[in-house]
């Protein structure tokens, strides 16, 4: 008995200081925020708070610290949550915040190595988001440009001729009769079309493309901001790689690249340096011109080719087609606000030609709309995490090198400093008494900064011809109840299940 008394009083000493010292591990001046646990350390905090949803969590955890920015540590590593419009702005600017966590799945998704943009950062970074930046505004990417628009008017044609068509019977899981076709998967076809024009020169057929976005769909409902447990410890890979996410994120992945890959070999039997058609040729030129001059060809391999068109391809249907699916939840929601905006549309533009870009500064309504769909759904409520790239304060706390920061962008487009009535959806509180859009789009959906996304005019611009097109055309009903906007799926893209409507000709 006294035996089992001394390794009893032993085990829960060494527990005792085993805790004590997990408890102690955050640096001084650190935000406040959970005590470690083993294993997850201050992780298991942020599941109780909200197992699914990391921004929900951080809303709790900053109520309950009292504090915006909450630190724990997941794992060992330290990570903040930072909430408030103010705080979530300075964190997404200043530079000590740009960089990006090198974890498990930021180099899961290119199947083991940091490469791409979205995920890299440093001189590779800047270097490949300067390139493709630069090569793609030539074709149309980021600013006016008259035969991409025209395209691109042709695809929203296309979408009324098909809504005005009975269904074919190799769409029927889209388009069942009708006029009755399910949101998002709709756009998923001339969403994609119109960043691959860009990218590689060339159109697929629709249900290629929407079998390709749903599997680049499901690497981003397989992980969310935080990396998840697959991040802390990915030794848990090797016991339910099916639950941990790493199989759904390897199969998927790997099948982006060999979409990919496939268009670069097939580029690179025919490709001539005399003329270019898309950023494809624009880079495989670059690595030629540097292999001529006997340059290193650094950040310029088939490799980061294949992850930057991959990043600049999924976000047109996965980041966009979950905002159209918000936003036409919403149009079902309130068909007044579709009857506004037939009213502008009709007065502006007519009927006898489709809305275009030159129409968008006089159509405030429509553009109020866009904009208060985006703040009460911002898609990626949980910025892409950023990592600390060298020890810095905010908020008056430390926070060390190293730090992954995960930045509300859904509490910003939430905080009454800013916005009045933040639950409600009132497109109206961006216009003025006259009803002019406002100057100042507070919204921080799109990330801000340096980093701010890449994507952010091309995705306004889409999203506003195909919302003015089809609604000069139809008005849309819900089939059966009207969607949940709060029944989100978990994910690092946060929408909801897709949905059926009635697309009803005016
Ligand atoms: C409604 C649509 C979209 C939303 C809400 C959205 C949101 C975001 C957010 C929040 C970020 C992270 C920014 C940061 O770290 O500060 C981001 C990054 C990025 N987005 Fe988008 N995005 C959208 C559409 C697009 C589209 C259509 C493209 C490309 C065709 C795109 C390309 C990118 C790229 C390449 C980055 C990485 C930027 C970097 O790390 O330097 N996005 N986006």
């Amino acid at each position: 008995m006294a035996t089992f008394i001394i390794i009893l009083l032993a085990f829960v000493t060494f527990l005792c200081i085993y805790l004590h010292k997990l408890c102690t591990k955050k640096p001084k001046n650190f935000p406040p925020g959970p005590p470690s646990l083993p294993i997850w350390g201050g992780y298991w905090f942020l599941l109780l708070a909200n197992y699914n949803f990391t921004h929900k969590a951080a809303d709790v955890l900053a109520k309950r610290y009292k504090s915006k920015i909450v630190g724990l540590l997941a794992g060992d590593f330290p990570v903040i949550l930072v909430t408030g419009y103010d705080l979530v702005k300075e964190a997404l600017i200043r530079d000590e915040f740009i960089g990006r966590p090198d974890i498990y799945a930021t180099r899961y998704r290119s199947l083991g190595d940091l490469l791409g943009i979205v995920f890299t950062d440093g001189h590779h970074w800047k270097e490949q988001r300067r390139f493709s930046l630069r090569q793609l505004r030539d074709y149309g990417f980021g600013r006016r440009f008259a035969s991409t628009e025209e395209l691109f008017e042709g695809d929203v044609k296309a979408l009324i001729e098909y809504l005005n068509a009975n269904p074919n019977p190799n769409d029927n899981d889209i388009h069942c009769k009708k006029g009755r076709v399910l949101i998002p998967d709709l756009f998923y076809g001339p969403l994609s079309n119109a960043i691959l024009h860009m990218l590689v020169g060339k159109r697929f057929e629709d249900k290629e493309m929407r079998e390709l976005a749903h599997s680049t769909l499901r690497f981003v409902r397989n992980v969310d901001a935080t990396g998840r447990a697959l991040s802390i410890t990915p030794w848990i890979r090797h016991f339910a790689p099916d639950y941990f996410g790493s199989k759904p994120l390897h199969i998927e992945n790997k099948r982006t690249w060999d979409f990919f890959l496939e268009l670069v070999e097939e580029r690179q039997k025919k490709f001539s340096d005399d003329h270019h058609g898309d950023f494809l040729d624009a880079f495989l030129s670059r690595m030629q011109q540097l292999q001529r001059e006997g340059l290193d060809l650094g950040s310029f391999t088939e490799k980061q080719l294949i992850w930057t068109l991959a990043d600049y391809f999924f976000p047109s249907p996965n980041v966009v087609g979950p905002a159209l699916n918000m936003l036409w939840a919403h149009l079902c929601k309130y068909p007044d606000v579709q009857v506004k905006i037939q009213e502008e549309i009709d007065r502006v533009v007519g009927r006898s030609r489709l809305p275009n870009l030159d129409d968008r500064k006089n159509m405030p309504y429509t553009e109020a709309v866009l904009r208060e769909s985006l703040r009460m759904d911002p898609v990626v409520p949980i910025n892409t995490p950023r990592r600390c790239v060298e020890d810095t304060t905010l908020g008056g706390y430390f926070i060390p090198k190293d730090t992954l920061v995960l930045i509300s962008l859904w509490n910003a487009n939430y905080d009454s400093q800013i916005w009045e009535d933040p639950e409600q959806f009132r497109p109206e509180r961006f216009l003025d008494d006259n009803g002019n859009l406002l100057k100042k789009d507070y919204i921080l959906s799109f990330g801000a900064g340096k980093r701010l996304c890449a994507g952010e005019t091309f995705a306004r611009n889409n999203m506003f011809l195909i919302l003015s097109g089809l609604l000069q055309n139809f008005n849309f009903k819900a089939v059966g109840e009207v969607p949940n906007l709060e029944n989100k799926k978990w994910g690092f893209i946060c929408d909801i299940p897709a949905f059926w409507v009635d697309a009803i000709s005016r």
